[in-house]
C-alpha cells in the first residue's frame, strides 16, 4: 500500500468520537495522560517482546516518551520508541474498538452529556480522546523489526473516516501530532503541560522527555521571553508509583495512579499497597473502584491486575492474580519471583501465583471489612461511612459469585453480604444483624426470592411470617438462588426459603394454630382431592397450609427443589430446567377457598386460584387468553 487510502471507521468509533467531542470538555486535559499511558504501554510491550528478540531494540535501547510542541504550526507531539504500529494495526487498532461489549455499552448511552460522559469514562477511550483538543491527528509509527520503509501515516479528523499512507520511518516507535482546536492552544505551554504530566503521569516508569527552555533577555528594550532549547529534560519522577515507600505517596498520587491505569474518571473507594514478604515476594497495590465498569457482568471480562516481574511490565488482564468473583479489582501486582517469560499457561500453574492469588483475595476482603466497618463506626468521616454501601449496589452481586467459587473464605464473604428484608427497605441487612434479631423460639434465617424488591415484600408466603413478627430476608439478585445452594447455613443457623416444603414455624406455632390446621386439614380432603383432580396437569399436590393470612392460595416448590423463579430465570437464559410441578396451597379460612365446594364453578375457580398464585409469585399463567376468560366469565 503505498497510495493513500481513505477507510471509514467502525460505526462504534464514529459514534464514541462524537461523543467525546461533545461530552468530555470538563475534564479535556486528560488526553495526555491516556495518550501517554498509551506510549508507556508501547514502550512495555517492546521490552516484553524484546525479552526473546534483542535485535528489536535496534540501536535504541532505552524507552522514551517525548512530548513536545510547536507554536506556530499548533501542533502537540506525543513521541515514543515502542513497538510501533504496522500498517494492518494502525487500520484495525485505530479504526475500531475490539473491546467486547461495545455495542451494548453504545446502547446504554442516553443523549445526555452529563450522564454519557460518566459512561465513556467507564468505557475508557483511549487513544481517541486526542479528539476532545484536535480537529486533526497524525499518527507515524513503524513497528519494531520491520524495515524504515514500512512506516505507516495515519491521518483523520475524527468524523467518519480516517487516511492511511506507507512512508519511511527511520526511528522506531509512533508519534501522535494533535492539530489543536483554537480552542485548546493552552496546551502549547511548557509549565501547562508539565503540570498536568506531574498530575497524571509521574509514576510512569518511562522517562517522558521534554525541551528545555531558557529565560532569554529582550532586546531593544522588548521584553524577555521562555525559549526552547535543543536539550531535553525528564519532567516526570519515572520511577513506578507501586516501588516507592507508602510513606512518600501522597493520596492524589494513588488516585491519579488508578485512574490511568483503570481509565476510570471516578477516585477508587479505597486501595491498599504492601510489600509482601515470606514464600513468594511480591508488592500489591489493588484498588476497589466506586463504579461497576459496563461490562461487568462478562465473566470473561479483562481482569483488571496488570502483572509486572521486578519491574517489567508482563502482562495486562492477568486473570490468574485474584478469582474471577473479584474481577472488579484493579491494580498492579510486581512478582520478584517469577521468571520473565512467564506465559499465560504458565500463571495458571505456578504455586508463586497461587500464593499471590491467596494473598490478594485476602486483600481484598479485608479491604471490604474495613469498609463495612467503617458504616459505623463513630470516627468515621460521613463520607467513608457510606462507602460500603456504594460498593455493596455497585458491586454485591459479584461479590456473592464467591459463594461458589471460593469455599475457603465463604465465611468471611456471608459476613459481607447485605439484604433488604421485611423489616428494611435498603440493602442493608447483614446476617449477624438478623441473627441478633432473631425471636425466641426461631430457628432458621427466613427468606424470599423474587425479581424484585416489591414482588418479594407483596408474596403471599410471607403473610404469617408478618403476623408473628419474624423477619424474612428479600433475596432480589439473579445470583441469589445459585449463591444460597452454596450458603446453607450462617453461624450454624441454617437459611430457610419461605416457598419451599411445608412451613414448619416450630416452637413459633402454638398449639391451638397446630390444631385448627390438623382439624382444617382433615375437613378440607374432599375439596383438595377434587382440586387435585382438576389441577392434576399444573400442580404436583394440593394442601392446606398456615402459611397464608390475607391471600387464598400461593404456590411452593418441595425442600431442596429448584424455587419457580430460577426455573424461569434459566428457561429465559435458553438453559434446561427441570419441569418439576410445583405444589398449591391453599388457605383454609378464605372466603374464596370455603366457597369452592358448592361452587357450580368448582373447575374455573380451581385454574383461576392456581393461576392466580402463580401471577402473585412472579410467574406467568400458561394461557393468560383463558385465564382471563375464565375470571371474565365470573365478573360477568
Ligand atoms: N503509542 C502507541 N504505540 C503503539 N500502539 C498504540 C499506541 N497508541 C495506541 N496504540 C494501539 O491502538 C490501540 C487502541 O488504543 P486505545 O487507547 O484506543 O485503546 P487501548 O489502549 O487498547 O484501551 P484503553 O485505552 O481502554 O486501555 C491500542 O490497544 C494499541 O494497540
Amino acid at each position: 500500500m503505498s497510495q493513500k487510502q481513505t477507510l471509514s471507521f467502525q460505526a462504534e468509533v464514529a459514534q464514541l468520537l462524537h461523543l467525546v467531542t461533545h461530552s468530555l470538555y470538563s475534564n479535556k486535559e486528560i488526553f495526555l495522560r491516556e495518550l501517554i499511558s498509551n506510549a508507556s504501554d508501547a514502550c512495555d510491550k517492546l521490552r516484553f517482546e524484546a525479552l526473546d528478540n534483542g535485535a528489536l531494540y535496534e540501536d535504541a535501547p532505552n524507552l522514551e516518551v517525548r512530548v513536545s510542541f510547536d507554536k506556530d504550526a499548533k501542533t502537540l507531539t506525543i513521541a515514543d520508541n515502542g513497538i510501533g504500529l504496522t500498517q494492518q494495526e494502525a487500520i484495525d487498532n485505530l479504526g475500531t474498538i475490539a473491546k467486547s461489549g461495545t455495542r451494548e455499552f453504545m446502547g446504554r448511552l442516553s443523549g445526555d452529556q452529563k450522564a454519557d460522559a460518566q459512561l465513556i469514562g467507564q468505557f475508557g477511550v483511549g487513544f481517541y480522546s486526542g479528539f476532545i483538543v484536535a480537529d486533526k491527528i497524525s499518527v507515524e509509527s513503524r513497528r519494531a523489526g520491520v524495515p524504515p520503509e514500512e512506516g505507516v501515516r495515519w491521518v483523520s479528523g475524527g468524523a467518519g473516516d480516517f487516511e492511511v499512507e506507507t512512508i519511511t520511518r527511520p526511528e522506531r516507535g509512533t508519534s501522535v501530532t494533535l492539530h489543536l482546536r483554537d480552542d485548546s492552544l493552552d496546551y502549547l505551554s511548557t509549565w501547562k503541560l508539565k503540570s498536568i504530566i506531574s498530575k497524571y503521569s509521574d509514576h510512569i516508569s518511562l522517562p517522558i522527555l521534554m525541551r528545555k527552555e531558557e529565560w532569554k533577555d529582550g532586546e531593544d528594550d522588548k521584553p524577555g521571553d521562555h525559549v526552547l532549547t535543543e536539550e531535553w529534560e525528564t519532567v516526570n519522577k519515572a520511577t513506578a508509583l507501586w516501588s516507592r515507600p507508602k510513606k512518600d505517596i501522597t493520596p492524589e498520587q494513588y488516585t491519579e495512579f488508578y485512574k490511568a491505569i483503570s481509565h476510570d474518571f471516578e477516585d477508587p473507594l479505597a486501595w491498599s499497597h504492601n510489600r509482601v514478604e515470606g514464600s513468594t515476594e511480591y508488592t500489591q497495590l489493588l484498588y476497589i473502584p466506586a463504579r461497576a465498569p459496563f461490562d461487568l457482568w462478562n465473566r470473561e471480562k479483562a481482569a483488571g491486575v496488570k502483572l509486572y516481574v521486578k519491574r517489567v511490565f508482563i502482562m495486562d488482564e492477568a486473570e490468574a492474580l485474584l478469582p474471577t468473583y473479584l474481577r472488579f479489582v484493579k491494580g498492579v501486582i510486581d512478582s520478584a519471583d517469577l521468571p520473565l517469560n512467564v506465559s499465560r499457561e504458565l500463571l495458571q500453574e505456578s504455586r508463586d501465583v497461587k500464593a499471590i492469588r491467596e494473598g490478594n483475595t485476602r486483600r481484598v476482603l479485608s479491604m471490604l471489612e474495613d469498609l463495612a466497618k467503617a458504616q459505623t463506626a463513630e470516627d468515621a468521616s460521613e463520607e467513608d461511612k457510606g462507602k460500603f454501601a456504594k460498593f455493596y449496589g455497585e458491586f454485591g452481586a459479584v461479590l456473592k459469585e464467591g459463594l461458589g467459587e471460593d469455599m475457603g473464605n465463604r465465611d468471611r464473604l456471608a459476613k459481607l453480604l447485605r439484604f433488604a428484608s421485611t423489616a428494611s427497605d435498603t440493602v442493608s441487612v447483614s446476617l449477624a444483624d438478623y441473627k441478633a434479631r432473631m425471636k425466641e423460639g426461631q430457628e432458621a434465617i427466613y427468606y424470599v426470592t423474587a425479581e424484585t424488591q416489591a414482588a418479594a415484600a407483596n408474596s403471599p408466603q410471607l403473610e404469617i411470617f408478618r403476623k408473628k413478627g419474624l423477619e424474612v430476608l428479600f433475596m432480589t439478585d439473579r445470583v441469589d438462588e445459585w449463591a444460597l445452594n452454596y450458603l446453607t447455613d450462617f453461624d450454624g443457623t441454617p437459611l430457610q426459603s419461605v416457598a419451599k416444603g411445608q412451613v414448619d414455624l416450630g416452637q413459633l406455632q402454638d398449639e391451638t394454630e397446630k390444631k385448627a390446621a390438623e382439624e382444617a386439614a382433615e375437613s378440607f380432603k374432599p375439596v383438595l382431592a377434587r382440586l387435585k383432580e382438576a389441577l392434576k396437569d399444573k400442580a404436583q399436590d394440593v394442601r392446606v397450609t398456615t402459611r397464608l393470612v390475607d391471600s387464598p392460595a400461593c404456590l411452593v416448590v418441595s425442600e431442596g427443589g429448584m424455587s419457580l423463579q430460577l426455573s424461569r430465570l434459566l428457561k429465559q437464559a435458553g438453559q434446561k430446567a427441570p419441569d418439576a410441578k410445583p405444589v398449591l396451597e391453599v388457605n383454609a379460612s378464605h372466603p374464596l377457598v370455603q366457597k369452592l365446594d358448592t361452587s357450580p364453578n368448582f373447575h374455573d375457580l380451581a385454574h383461576i386460584l392456581f393461576d392466580q398464585a402463580l401471577l402473585a409469585e412472579g410467574g406467568m399463567p400458561e394461557d393468560p387468553a383463558a385465564y382471563v376468560k375464565r375470571v371474565n366469565a365470573l365478573l360477568a
